[in-house]
């Protein structure tokens, strides 16, 4: 689908301006500059857009595709992004952390591993049928994450109850798969039909 392609496009020039602006050390005057021209592509943009209650209309979200997921969508400037594919039940996530993710010196902010765990923990959970919002997220971090590496991430269900969904999930990099850096156990809960009305309804009437 062409939009797809051209939106994915704009999130990678976004990423890696997001990627660039934060390790340039040009002076001041060509930060300004960029700021300007930036500010102008930004109004152009602007000018048709989409309100809170409207998904995107790349997107389709009955059968998964997000396009602007701060986790794993091709269109967002946040993401960087996750790529995540299911095999025998397991999740395996796959990304390169730039420095814009930085929070020690030369390592992951811990805020981001706890992101992308809970996207893959959440993939994992929805691929099993037994789709769910997380209500928790225990994480443990072990090492620091390194950026610049290209990482791996696991995620596999453990436990159905019900509604509830347990599911745990590791970070470790992809020289080294077996040392776990983060580790996290998630509990996500379905939503009733009355939750879903209230969360999602109107989102859902512009759908159908
Ligand atoms: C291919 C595409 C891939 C797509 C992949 C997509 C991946 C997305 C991953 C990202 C996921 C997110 O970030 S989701 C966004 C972050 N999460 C949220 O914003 C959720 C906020 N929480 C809520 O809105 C609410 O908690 C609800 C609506 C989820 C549930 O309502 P509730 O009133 O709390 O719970 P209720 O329905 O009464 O109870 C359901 C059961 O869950 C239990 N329960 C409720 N909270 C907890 C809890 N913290 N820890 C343990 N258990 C709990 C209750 O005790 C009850 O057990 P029992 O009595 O039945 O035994």
């Amino acid at each position: 689908m062409k939009r797809r392609e051209a939106i994915t496009e704009l999130g990678d020039a976004l990423r890696t301006l997001a990627e660039h602006a934060t390790t340039t050390e040009m002076p001041a005057g060509d930060l300004l500059r960029a700021a300007a021209e930036l500010r102008e592509i930004a109004a152009r943009l602007g000018e048709r857009s989409r309100g809170r209650s409207t998904l995107p209309s790349a997107d389709d979200l009955l059968g998964g595709v997000r396009m602007y997921n701060p986790v794993t969508g091709g269109g967002s400037a946040l993401a960087p992004p996750l790529r995540i594919e299911v095999v025998a039940g397991v999740a395996i996530g796959r990304c390169t952390l730039g420095l814009a993710f930085e929070g020690p010196p030369r390592f992951a902010h811990g805020g981001v591993s706890a992101m992308l765990l809970d996207q893959i923990l959440g993939h994992a959970v929805v691929a099993s049928g037994n789709p769910g919002m997380t209500v928790r997220l225990d994480t443990v971090y072990r090492a620091p994450v390194p950026l610049l590496t290209p990482l791996r991430l696991t995620a596999e269900v453990r436990h159905v109850d019900g509604r509830r969904v347990t599911a745990t999930g590791t970070i470790a990099t992809e020289a080294e798969p077996g040392t776990t850096l983060v580790s996290a156990s998630g509990t996500f809960v379905g939503l009733r039909a009355d939750q879903t009305r209230r969360l999602f309804g109107p989102v859902l009437q512009t759908e159908a």
